[in-house]
């Protein structure tokens, strides 16, 4: 599958402080691709370079095939969507209206602000001030306004930080609609859960270095224990090895109507994100 990012030994220096020390990554398009870390890896650093708000000490940054700093010229505009923390709205404007000005600027039919209400789960708010508008509803409006010109290749830093459960899925399902229609996303998140619902890839970042990458499966996969977890009529737990060794024990239990479920014993992304940056989860 073709590469829509190449990023190569990059490297971003704040004075003496070293935010990225070397990260390289791909990202294909089509794919949701996870960048997952603690605070203060290098996550927003990473992004910011990718969307031409910074300049790396070293290394390299290419999207469509350019370097990274081209992405801000008007060839690139239409391509690229961008939501971070500064939501760069009208706070005397309304809803509407903030959404109308996007659609002049990216040349997108007015209709098109009803869709993407209605993707972020703010139908009939088009007359809201934004200025009056709560943290989750701004963080919404923001990801509306991104959805808005259907990008090829979306950069998301924390999406859903300010969402409550209902909300986070509206977006996770208006993500994954834009995936099905080509968007490629590079997502940050702290949300181990969403990085597991959403990303056909994630890397792991910790200290500005990438320490795995891979599909959440393929990562829980290598670090599963060759066992099961199984719940018996009883209300007992058992571990049942994986191999030939444990088959007559699940013979025994399903055949005398012991057996209730069987779980297999793979750590989660939380339990990897733990392992791999010695921190614990929020
Ligand atoms: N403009 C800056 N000047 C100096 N240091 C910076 C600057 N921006 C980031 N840093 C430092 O670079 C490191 C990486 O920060 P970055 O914001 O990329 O982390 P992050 O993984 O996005 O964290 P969070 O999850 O908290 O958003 C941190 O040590 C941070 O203090």
């Amino acid at each position: 599958m073709e590469n829509i990012i190449e990023v190569t030994s990059l490297q971003k220096a704040f004075g003496a402080s070293r935010a990225l020390k070397d990260v390289t990554f791909n990202v294909k398009r089509g794919e949701i691709f996870g960048f997952l870390g603690p605070s203060g890896s290098g996550k927003t650093t990473t992004i910011k370079i990718l969307t031409a708000q910074l300049k790396p000490t070293a290394g390299s940054a290419y999207a469509f095939g350019v370097s990274t700093e081209q992405l801000k010229s008007e060839k690139y505009r239409q391509k690229v969507g961008i939501v971070t923390d500064n939501t760069a709205l009208y706070g005397r404007l309304n809803v509407y209206d903030n959404l109308k000005l996007y659609c002049d600027l990216y040349g997108v039919p007015y209709q098109r602000i009803g869709e993407v209400l209605r993707m972020v789960n703010l139908a009939g708010e088009e007359r809201k001030a934004v200025s009056k508008l709560s943290k989750g509803m701004l963080q919404r409006i923001t990801l509306a306004r991104a959805f808005l010109h259907e990008p090829e290749l979306l950069f998301l830093d924390e999406p859903t930080s300010a969402l409550d459960p209902v909300n986070t899925k509206h977006i996770h399902d208006g993500l994954l609609h834009l995936k099905e229609k080509g968007t490629t996303i590079f997502l940050t998140t702290h949300d181990m859960n969403e990085a597991e619902a959403l990303c056909d890839r994630v890397a792991f970042l910790n200290n500005g270095e990438i320490r795995l990458l891979d599909s959440p499966k393929k990562l829980r996969q290598q670090r599963g224990e060759p066992t099961l977890t199984v719940e018996l009529a009883d209300g007992s737990m058992v571990i049942v090895p994986k191999g030939p060794e444990g088959a007559d024990q699940m013979f025994r239990y399903m055949s005398t109507g012991q057996l209730v479920s069987v779980q297999s014993n793979h750590p989660t992304l939380g339990d990897i994100f733990v392992e791999v940056t010695g921190r614990k989860l929020a």
